[in-house]
């Protein structure tokens, strides 16, 4: 089946990635040709979110072993790999795509292992259309009808393989005649939630208003929000989860107002190996995207600044994790010890 991404084109001998540091006023593609490609565009946010970073990074390493035709191996692509893997530390998904392709790797070399890489690639990226397909489906079930649904950052077609997760699920409510209204924080300093969620929206004429990231608990006191729905970079196997900065704030609002607060992602963001929160490592960008805004000087030239790009959410403040194979409900140790060997048990 051919792959429908937005954002990301293969093209068999490069790949091309709609530069989302220009939406929403141009819209400008970029290509990339090898693994440093990929990985500056990631590190650069021409490309970002979870899944579509674990997408671009395994093409990249793709077109690496393709640019390398018959020297090819894991050997040969072991500085490829280590730049991949140095763009980005949040996102789990970079490094499950990474290992997958690897594991694949190990019996072939030359000409074989760059195209098996590239059959590869084009799997996770359809794989992961597919997956949200599947939980955004999932996630609409969960939602009261004719809700009103605030969300975080952008976690749509632009950030994964189609569809999205949380706005997969926005998306598939809409579809199904049961979504009133979408809240989108815009989600500095990035403003991935004004510039692109909105966007996307639009584009579909799915209803949604903009707010400031600091309205939301007037929202949600004045009875406006009925759910927040929220995407993962990486989930801890006790079910803390990893997300845009703002995320922790956001479910510590929606518990204190009695609202559901769903974390919708592919099992691929689940990270069985790192057990809480604690040890996920948060990436800091750098101090001009909070004194700057669009290149714009907003603080005092040399201000300090702190930028984290995540923050944890405990699962104790989480009511449901939506993947494409099911949902937990009050997620902790157990319930996503028993969604992985559900997991394990099918593969
Ligand atoms: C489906 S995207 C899920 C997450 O990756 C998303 O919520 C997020 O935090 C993106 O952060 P970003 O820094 O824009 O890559």
């Amino acid at each position: 089946m051919p792959i429908d991404s937005p954002a990301i084109r293969w093209l068999d001998d490069h790949l091309l990635l709609l530069d989302q540091r220009h939406l929403p006023l141009r819209t400008e593609w970029l290509a990339i040709h090898d693994a440093a490609g990929a990985a500056g565009a990631i590190r650069d946010m021409a490309v970002r979110g979870a899944p579509a970073i674990g997408i671009t990074a395994a093409y990249g390493l793709a077109l690496e072993a393709l640019g390398l035709g018959r020297r090819a191996s894991l050997e040969t692509l072991r500085p490829a790999l280590e730049t991949l893997a140095a763009s980005r530390p949040t996102a789990v998904n970079l490094f499950w795509a990474l290992e997958r392709l690897q594991r694949l790797g190990a019996d072939l070399e030359g000409e074989a292992l760059g195209r098996r890489l590239a059959r590869e690639a084009e799997s996770i990226h359809q794989d992961d259309q597919a997956a949200n397909l599947r939980l955004g489906e999932l996630g609409a079930a969960l939602l009261p009808h004719d809700a009103r649904v605030y969300t975080h950052c952008n976690t749509g077609a632009l950030a994964t393989g189609g569809h999205g997760t949380a706005l997969g699920i926005i998306r598939s409510a809409w579809r199904g005649g049961h979504l009133r209204e979408v809240i989108a924080g815009e989600t500095r300093p990035w403003l991935q939630g004004a510039r692109l969620t909105t966007w996307e929206l639009m584009q579909e004429n799915i209803p949604v208003t903009l707010v400031a990231d600091s309205a939301a608990g007037m929202l949600m006191a004045a009875g406006r929000v009925d759910a927040v729905v929220v995407g993962a970079d990486r989930i801890a196997a006790n079910g803390d989860t990893a997300n845009k900065i703002g995320t922790y704030g956001l479910a510590v609002l929606a518990r204190h107002h009695g609202l559901p607060f769903i974390v919708a992602a592919p099992d691929s963001t689940l990270d069985p190996a790192m057990t809480d929160g604690g040890g996920i490592v948060i990436e800091e960008r750098a101090a001009d995207e909070v004194r700057r805004v669009g290149g714009q000087p907003l603080a005092p030239e040399q201000c300090p600044v702190y930028n984290p790009a995540f923050d944890v959410t405990p699962a104790a403040l989480i009511t449901a994790i939506v993947t494409e194979s099911g949902v937990v409900h009050s997620p902790d140790a157990a319930s996503v010890a028993e969604h992985l060997s559900r997991l394990n048990r099918r593969s």
